[in-house]
């Protein structure tokens, strides 16, 4: 029996995705992704907002060599609270075909920090859904960014798009590589030319240190169709905003699965099909391989700050 009772309604990954029909290109890295206990060995905190089902390193893994990847960055999932161990577990696991994005405290010391570098994280990972974590005081933020910019790491920041005018004047002053989780969340039944995309797309153009994912279709799509039954020309209505911020920021873009997908209410994707999305927002080569090579190659590959 599993030690934890997920959620109610709460959709497990997919089990036997499809061969994706894009082939990645070599080095191809799956830049946002989370593994989730197993719940027996490591526990899900207790100020979580969702208890997910399990998903192991091994299979998320075994998802990898699937789908044709070589390496993952693995993002601390908010059921996990701060405690990294199943974080730290699956990168230890991973041969140096893994790095991550940590939750930490102010509390954390810097030895710990220095233990986390070594597994291979690279980041923190600050979260302002609201969902998903309590509020957290920005002059504790503050100081974690300012902890761990002498280490080269960077800030990975998940937010709503309707958040981001409040939030602007702190993400502009975090002294970081600043990731954006899933282009921040657009509500894509507005315009892509309106004023809450061109707000954000404002926020890259005059930062330079803002990175965005173009993840995450399944999450923001409302017209599909779904990555289910072969479909080729999955959650169309998403394309023109990641397409978008590929195209106008070709050198500052990750994507990732975000296998297993928490908190999805109405559909779980074919991984597979996902992974076939890519090339409609990513429509040439040499974008395809900054996107899923490059990129996350120089930023998570790259040279190590600590000794
Ligand atoms: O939208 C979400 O529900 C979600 C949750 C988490 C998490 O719980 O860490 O991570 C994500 O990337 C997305």
């Amino acid at each position: 029996m599993a030690a934890f009772e997920k959620t109610p309604g709460w959709l497990d990954w997919y089990a036997n995705p499809s061969k994706p029909r894009f082939q990645v290109p070599a080095g191809a890295v799956d830049a946002h992704c989370h593994v989730f206990g197993p719940g027996d060995q490591f526990p899900f905190a207790p100020e979580r907002k969702y208890t997910p089902c399990d998903a192991s390193k091994d299979q998320l893994f075994a998802l990898r060599d699937h789908l044709g990847f070589d390496k993952n960055v693995i993002v601390q999932a908010t059921c996990h609270g701060a405690d990294n161990r199943a974080l730290v577990d699956a990168l230890q696991a991973a041969d140096g075909r893994a790095r991550g994005v940590a939750t930490v405290r102010r509390s954390i010391t810097d030895e710990e920090l220095k233990e986390l570098h070594e597994a291979g994280v690279r980041g923190v990972r600050f979260n302002f859904v609201k969902r998903l974590v309590d509020f957290t005081p920005k002059d504790e933020l503050m100081e974690i960014a300012s902890r761990i910019a002498p280490l080269g790491w960077h800030v990975v920041i998940y937010f709503e798009a309707v958040d981001l005018p409040e939030l602007w004047d702190f993400f502009t002053s975090l002294p970081t590589t600043v990731v954006v989780d899933h282009m921040g969340r657009p509500d894509v039944t507005k315009p892509v030319d309106g004023p809450e995309f061109e707000l954000f797309v404002k926020f890259m153009r005059e930062n330079p240190n803002v990175w965005s994912k173009v993840s995450c279709p399944e999450r923001l799509s409302h017209t599909g169709p779904r990555a289910l039954d072969g479909e080729q020309n999955a959650y169309r209505d998403v394309v023109p905003f990641a397409r978008r911020i590929v195209e106008t920021f070709p050198d500052r873009v990750l994507w990732g699965t975000d296998w297993p997908h928490p908190n999805l209410k109405d559909h779980m994707p074919d991984d597979g099909l996902l992974v076939d999305f890519i090339p409609h927002i990513a429509p040439t080569a040499d974008l395809q391989r900054k996107l899923l090579v490059d990129n996350p190659t120089r930023l998570y590959w790259g040279e190590s700050h600590v000794a």
